[in-house]
């Protein structure tokens, strides 16, 4: 039929779109709306004012903004050589005697590891993340041991008593830091809880932070730790100062780069008995082990070790890493069971690892003792022909463990971690202090001298600031790092030339013993004295 055929050419009748209605109205306002937003960018050059800055603030911000790219870009690439895992970066704890070095390395241990340290001795590492590891070290109360520790610290965490005020050895350790390239600076003020008045509190925290950037740079960060809490600094300000140290950014410092150096975790001696036994004083061999910085290290290169000497190396070896990073491909997170430590030196960690040998703790109740009892039997049965069994039954025989037998070799020998008595404190002794201090040791402890009540007085007026501790904890959530370990370095090379000059030292008796304390130009003028609580 002939209305077959025409069914594939039969032209069907095109859509009228609706011209009035509630759809169509819809259709015409979605078009004028695009039409507004496309304002092609000529069109917006031809009216230049109409697209002006409204707001001058923001002006001023994105000009700055444009400023410091331009100035970042000049500056010249740091070139990050290392290649494989990364050794764990350095934090150093300095501070004056008892302001709580040891008391802060226990507790930043006890936060990354869930492990109490028994004591504080050597560099201890620990993992912190996933890429990352860190070695605490104390820094020894004297000023040899500063200058050692300012060749290998990274991060610098300055330990000031909030109670007493700025102490001496903090600006002799910034001025030592100085020449040694200016790692990364953080302070910590302790003792707070000294403080009865919280408006005091806030005016002395206020009154050091600003006194801490005029030495330091402006913004440098100062945290607080605000008492104890069964013995320990308080868990919240602990995990910001963890946090902050966890996601810091080290810059590498050139020098170091371009030198191989190594910080020793630990020493073993292993000269022959039987030599030291014919001469104590002879020449000893002895095994240094850590974590090699900077470059590659060659066989036959001179050592220098701090304190100690030039020597010639008779030998390097890599070993197995003690403390390595958590396998990064299989898991998200950081489980516990992977939180590594190594300390050998503070008595922390099972694992000890040696030239030719890995020593294993393992506590007393995994241990199945096969030691003969008092009756002379056997307790548990074990086969007692075995070597084993009767390397280890010597093994228990055996009257001194391995760090008695160490400590016993020091005292004969060198002391690499030496807690030598303060070279300045004994140079003060005998020198033109001695008589201030004289007098000073006739006033009761606890008092402060002559100007007490004026600073007291001082320190009442003027204004504190309340937001310190939030801006500080916001500041640990919002870390733009890259903007702020850049600016950090850029403003500590611009003030290091600026730094003390303009500073006195008192030395005082104040909470039982001798301490010597920071007066500033200013509070020299005014014959302002500090007060603490
Ligand atoms: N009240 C109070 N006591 C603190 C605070 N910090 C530390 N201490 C106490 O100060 C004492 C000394 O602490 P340490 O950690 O041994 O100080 P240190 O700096 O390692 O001491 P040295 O190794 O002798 O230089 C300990 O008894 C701590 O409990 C604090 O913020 N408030």
């Amino acid at each position: 039929m002939a209305a077959d055929d025409g069914g594939t050419d039969q032209s069907h009748k095109a859509h009228r779109s609706r011209q009035s209605g509630a759809s169509a109205k819809k259709k015409k306002r979605g078009k004028s709306d695009k039409k507004s937003r496309d304002i092609p960018d000529n069109e917006k050059k031809q009216n230049p004012r109409a697209f002006a800055f409204s707001s001058s603030n923001k002006a001023k911000r994105l000009q700055s903004r444009a400023v410091e790219k331009e100035q970042r870009r000049l500056h010249a690439p740091t070139i990050d050589r290392t290649y494989g895992e990364p050794p764990p970066f350095v934090v150093l704890v300095h501070g004056p005697p008892q302001v709580g070095k040891s008391l802060l390395i226990k507790t930043l241990v006890k936060h990354y590891t869930k492990h109490n340290l028994p004591e504080v001795r050597g560099p201890i590492t620990i993992v912190s993340g996933k890429q990352r590891r860190v070695q605490f070290v104390e820094c020894p109360n004297d000023i040899n041991g500063m200058i050692d520790a300012a060749k290998f610290a990274d991060l610098a965490l300055l330990l000031i008593d909030g109670s007493y005020g700025f102490e001496m050895e903090t600006f002799e350790f910034l001025n030592i830091l100085q020449v040694h390239g200016f790692p990364k600076v953080m302070g910590v003020l302790t003792h707070l809880d000294k403080f009865k008045d919280a408006k005091k509190l806030k005016k002395t925290k206020q009154r050091l932070k600003h006194r801490f950037w005029t030495e330091i740079y402006d913004g440098a960060k100062l945290f607080y730790l605000s008492g104890l809490i069964h013995g320990k600094y308080p868990k919240r300000e602990i995990h910001n100062l963890a946090r902050f140290i966890s996601v810091m950014k080290f810059h590498p410092l050139s020098w170091r780069a371009a030198h191989p150096y190594v910080l020793v975790d630990r020493f073993e001696d292993v000269t022959s008995p039987e030599s030291v036994r014919l001469n104590a004083k002879c020449d000893r061999n002895i095994i240094l082990y850590g974590y090699l910085r900077g470059c590659n290290m060659k066989k036959g290169t001179k050592v220098h070790i701090a304190g100690v000497g030039d020597y010639n190396l008779a030998g390097v070896t890599g070993l197995p890493d003690p403390c390595p990073l958590p396998s990064a491909a299989k898991k998200k997170g950081l489980r516990d069971k992977e939180k590594l430590f190594y300390a050998p030196m503070s008595g922390l960690g099972d694992l000890l690892y040696d030239k030719d040998a890995i020593y294993v703790d393992i506590n007393d109740h995994f241990v199945q003792y096969s030691n003969v009892d008092e009756n002379g039997e056997v307790t548990r049965k074990g086969k007692a022909d075995e070597t084993g069994v009767v390397m280890i039954k010597n093994l228990q025989k055996s009257k001194f463990g391995i760090d008695e037998k160490l400590e016993s070799l020091e005292k004969h020998f060198f002391d690499i971690f030496g807690r030598k008595q303060n070279i300045l404190s004994q140079a003060h002794d005998n020198g033109k202090d001695a008589e201030a201090e004289e007098q000073n040791r006739e006033l009761e402890p606890y008092t402060m001298g002559v100007d007490t009540s004026s600073e007291q007085s001082d320190s009442e007026s003027g204004s504190g600031s309340s937001d310190e501790d939030e801006a500080a904890e916001r500041d640990v959530k919002m870390r733009s790092e890259d903007d702020v370990s850049d600016k950090d370095n850029d403003d500590v090379t611009e003030q290091q030339t600026e730094l003390k000059d303009h500073l006195k030292e008192r030395v005082e008796y104040y909470g039982g013993r001798r301490r010597r304390k920071v007066v500033f130009g200013e509070d020299l003028a005014d014959n302002n004295l500090e007060v603490a609580y």
